[in-house]
């Protein structure tokens, strides 16, 4: 047999990105990405210009279509290869991103009548106006003794599917019932391709608390949250829930043609962003805690056993690789700090000398912020600019800066920032590692990495741990890509597990960042500071986050 390929397909935050890999070695041979036209959708719908409220967050699910169009052909172009040697396609998604879908699985926003109506649009994952839904969520969870609840850390999160959809149900009931089905979009891609509508168990499991045994919470948990979703799970969230790495179909010779590939060819089942890059950078045993570092980080690890961890995204049995427990956190910004304070509040003088440096601002932020010692900023920060994702689930939480004075720069504000986003892995780590979750080693993959060397030491120091980075440019569509080789299978050129693939497949670089222990004890101090502003603001002592988002919201 000849050389074989996948592709792999990336949904971000901001843009889809293909990559085309060759199976033999995991080797990426061309890579394209397609920035969706629409941007993330949190001002005003496209079209009517209808204004949103606070905290929303949509996508077009046109967007996606045209990631496929664009990036697909334009990966098979550069790499001058014979299409007919791609043997599968894969794609991974940001995760709860989820839309309603009428009974031929069009998007309710494609509809003319319903397209000024916000609910109809796709819900992106940092959509964070389910809160007052996730509230009752869990405060009836919890009332009840459901026994998911703690598979959940605790507490179900706003961004996931049963408080968007609930919201729909609360503030357009009109829309609700119109909705056939209620899709994950990495699912709706996926039926796109294929003509099939298979829902997988990674965003089932993490996002809307299915399980593999006991399937969804009871009809008597839905009743007892709204009568009118008693039945939601036999009906808007119906269908076979597949495992990663199964076939979800063949590519239909519709999109084969505009995709510029052979009709037929294994398309796996969608997958979420953070756990595709598992395998890609080759983790497949417990005790290694991987990083997808971007707009946000998830944490993602492995585990024999289901343990209890608080504020855990979730933990599902083969939810990242089949045979182990898969648990997930994360951090809801994280790059997006780094983008606002750039962005929001940065004098012009630091763009002004980035200039005349000739080097980009988080160039020049990152190189200035280095000079300083751990604790000689004098500042520290509170990472919730987008709520708290892990350990205490509360999107209500924002942002801290403590410090300041006359003479505070802003490459210092920038390091506080930094290390504020690391204090906040620290949590998780240790939230793990006490709770029977053992963290060894870090993996970092992601744009970060890549873009900001301070950052990733000041994660070594802050956590204690040696970091491994990803030798990718795209790791979760390179995960994505090796889904997509087990779809198709070792008789078609491909894998028969995930496991053989990513012995095969997976890369990392050889120079990994290493605790530096001066580094190490300064932060412990700063660290125990943190902890302590993480409680007080975080654990109800004082809530003056969310009385302000309430004086806020009343102002408005
Ligand atoms: N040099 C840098 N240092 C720190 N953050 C950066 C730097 N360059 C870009 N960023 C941030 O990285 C994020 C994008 O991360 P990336 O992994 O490329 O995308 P995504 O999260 O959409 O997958 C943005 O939030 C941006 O502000
Ligand atoms: O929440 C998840 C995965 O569970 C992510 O999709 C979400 O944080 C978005 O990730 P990105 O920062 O866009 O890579």
């Amino acid at each position: 047999m000849g050389k074989k390929y996948t592709i792999g397909v990336d949904y971000g935050t901001q843009s889809g990105r293909a990559v085309l890999v060759n199976l033999a070695d995991g080797q990426e041979v061309a890579d394209h990405v397609t920035p969706y036209r629409h941007h993330v959708i949190d001002e005003f719908l496209p079209g009517s210009g209808q204004k949103l409220e606070y905290d929303w967050a949509l996508q077009h699910p046109g967007d996606y279509l045209e990631v496929l169009k664009v990036s697909v052909p334009a990966v098979i172009e550069q790499s001058g290869i014979d299409p007919a040697d791609v043997i599968g396609i894969g794609i991974d998604f940001t995760a709860c991103t989820m839309l309603p879908v009428d009974e031929l699985g069009e998007p309710l926003c494609f509809h003319p009548e319903l397209a000024d109506q916000p609910h109809s649009w796709v819900k992106l994952w940092k959509h964070h106006a389910a809160q007052p839904e996730a509230d009752k969520i869990n405060a009836i969870a919890a009332e009840r003794g459901e026994s998911f609840l703690p598979r959940y850390g605790g507490k179900i999160s706003s961004e996931w599917m049963m408080a968007k959809v609930w919201q729909i149900l609360d503030e357009a009931p009109a829309i609700y019932e119109r909705a056939d089905m209620f899709l994950e979009a990495t699912d709706w891609v996926i039926s796109q391709m294929t003509g099939n509508m298979v829902r997988n168990s990674c965003t089932a499991g993490y996002k809307a608390i299915w399980h593999k045994q006991d399937g969804y919470p009871s009809k008597a948990y839905f009743k007892a949250l709204d009568p009118r979703l008693e039945n939601l799970a036999e009906t808007k969230l119906r269908g076979e829930v597949r495992p990663l790495g199964s076939r979800a179909g063949g590519l239909t010779e519709t999109m084969a043609e505009v995709m510029g590939l052979t009709p037929g060819i294994a398309v796996a089942v969608g997958n979420v962003d953070a756990h595709a890059a598992v395998p890609a950078v080759g983790v497949v045993t417990p005790g290694k805690l991987v990083m997808a570092m971007g707009t946000s980080i998830c944490h993602m690890i492995l585990g024999t056993e289901e343990k209890r961890v608080e504020g855990m995204c979730g933990v599902v049995e083969d939810g990242i690789i089949p045979g182990l427990y898969g648990y997930e956190a994360g951090q809801s910004a994280v790059g997006d700090i780094f983008e606002w304070y750039v962005e929001e509040a940065l004098p012009a003088y630091v763009t002004e000398a980035a200039a005349a440096d000739g080097i980009g601002i988080h160039q020049w932020l990152e190189r200035e912020a280095a000079a300083y010692k751990p604790g000689q900023t004098g500042l520290l920060a509170l990472d919730w600019w987008n709520g708290n994702r892990s350990v205490l689930v509360d999107t209500d939480l924002t942002g801290l800066i403590l410090g300041m004075t006359l003479l505070t720069k802003p490459q210092e504000i920038y390091r506080a920032l930094l290390e504020a986003t690391a204090f906040g892995t620290r949590k998780i780590v240790d939230a793990f590692h006490e709770n029977g979750v053992p963290v060894d080693v870090l993996y970092a993959c992601g744009g970060l990495p890549q873009k900001n060397h301070l950052l990733m030491q000041i994660y070594a120091d802050v956590t204690n741990r040696e970091i491994v980075v990803a030798d990718s440019k795209q790791t979760p569509a390179l995960g994505a890509a090796m889904f997509a080789a087990v779809a198709a299978g070792q008789a078609q050129g491909g894998y028969d597990s995930i496991i053989d693939a990513a012995a095969k497949m997976a890369r990392v670089k050889e120079e990994t960042f290493k605790p530096i222990p001066e580094h190490v004890e300064v932060y412990e101090q700063l660290y125990r500071e943190y902890s302590k502003l993480h409680d007080y603001f975080g654990r109800g002592e004082n809530d003056v986050m969310k009385r302000l988002k309430r004086i806020k919201q009343s102002a408005e």
